[in-house]
C-alpha cells in the first residue's frame, strides 16, 4: 500500500531541551499507528508538527510523497490532514449539529457565517446527521453543545474529524478525560475508522492502544526507539526498560 506519512529526520529544540530528535517515522496507508512514551517524551510536539502548529528546525514531513514541512495548517488540512481532541473545536453555544455542520461547510470552503442559511440545505443537515449517527449522537443534534458529557463532547469531536473526510487523522488523546465505560464506547468507535482512515494516534491509555493499533512507535526523549506490532513492543526489552525506569 505504501507510506501516506513520512517523516524523515525531524528536530525541534526548546531552549537546551530536544523534544524531537532525529525523529524517522512512517505511516502506511490504512493503518493505526500509535505513538506511546512517557510523559514529556515528545508526543504533543510531534503532532504539532504534523498538523502545521509548529515548524521542525530540521527535517522532512512528506504526505503522500509531498514535502509539507512548510506548510500552513489550512493547507495541510485542505490535503487531508486533520488533527483532533486535545485543541477543541466546539463552539459550546451552538448546536451540536451546527457544530457538524460548519464542519462540512469548512470543507466545502464555505464562510462559517452562513451556517444558518446553509443548514436549512437539506442535503447539509442529513450529512451532519449522519455523521452523529455514526458516533451515537444523532438524537441530541438539536441540544446545545454545552448541554451535553465531556464523553459526548468527545464523540463530537470524532463526529467533527469524519466530517472533514480526512485521509490522515491526527487523533490527539482521544481518551483523555473519559471514564472506563466510555472509554470502551471510543475503542469501539476508533475501530470502525480502521482500514477506512489512515491514523496516527496519540495515547496514554494503553490498554486501548494495544487494542486499537497494528504497530506501535515508542517515543522517548524525542526519539524513536521501537515500532513495531503490539506483540513486538510488549516483547521489546528497551520498551520495558524505558517504561519501568519511569515507574
Ligand atoms: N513551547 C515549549 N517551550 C519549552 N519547552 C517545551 C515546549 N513545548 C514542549 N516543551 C518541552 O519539550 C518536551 C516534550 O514535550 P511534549 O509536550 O511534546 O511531550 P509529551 O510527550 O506530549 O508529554 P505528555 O505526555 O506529558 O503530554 C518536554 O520536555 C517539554 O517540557
Amino acid at each position: 500500500m505504501g507510506d501516506i506519512l513520512q517523516i524523515q529526520g525531524l528536530n525541534k529544540s526548546f531552549g537546551g531541551i530536544k523534544a524531537t530528535d532525529n525523529l524517522t517515522l512512517a505511516v502506511e496507508t490504512g493503518e493505526l499507528h500509535a505513538v506511546i512514551g512517557p510523559n514529556g517524551a515528545g508526543k504533543t510536539t510531534l503532532i504539532s508538527q504534523l498538523s502545521g502548529a509548529q515548524r521542525p528546525d530540521t527535517g522532512r514531513i512528506l504526505f503522500k510523497g509531498r514535502d509539507i514541512t512548510a506548510l500552513p495548517t489550512h493547507r495541510r488540512a485542505h490535503l487531508g490532514i486533520t488533527r483532533s481532541f486535545q485543541i477543541t473545536s466546539l463552539i459550546m453555544d451552538m448546536s451540536v449539529l451546527d457544530n457538524v455542520a460548519l464542519a462540512l461547510q469548512a470543507r466545502e470552503g464555505h464562510s462559517f457565517r452562513f451556517v444558518q442559511a446553509a443548514r436549512s440545505v437539506d442535503g447539509l443537515r442529513r450529512k451532519g446527521l449522519d455523521y452523529l449517527d455514526r458516533v451515537g449522537l444523532a438524537d441530541k443534534a438539536e441540544q446545545q453543545t454545552v448541554a451535553l458529557s465531556h464523553g459526548e463532547h468527545r464523540r463530537m469531536e470524532l463526529a467533527i474529524a469524519l466530517a472533514s473526510e480526512a485521509e490522515l487523522m491526527l487523533l490527539d488523546e482521544p481518551m483523555a478525560g473519559l471514564g472506563s465505560q466510555e472509554s470502551h464506547e471510543m475503542v469501539d468507535l476508533l475501530r470502525t475508522l480502521k482500514g477506512k482512515h489512515s491514523i496516527l494516534l496519540i495515547e496514554h491509555d494503553m490498554d486501548a492502544v494495544f487494542a486499537l493499533a497494528d504497530r506501535i512507535s515508542v517515543l522517548v526523549y524525542g526519539h524513536i526507539i521501537a515500532t513495531g506490532t503490539p506483540q513486538e513492543i510488549r516483547d521489546n526489552e528497551a520498551v520495558q526498560h524505558a517504561y519501568l525506569g519511569e515507574e
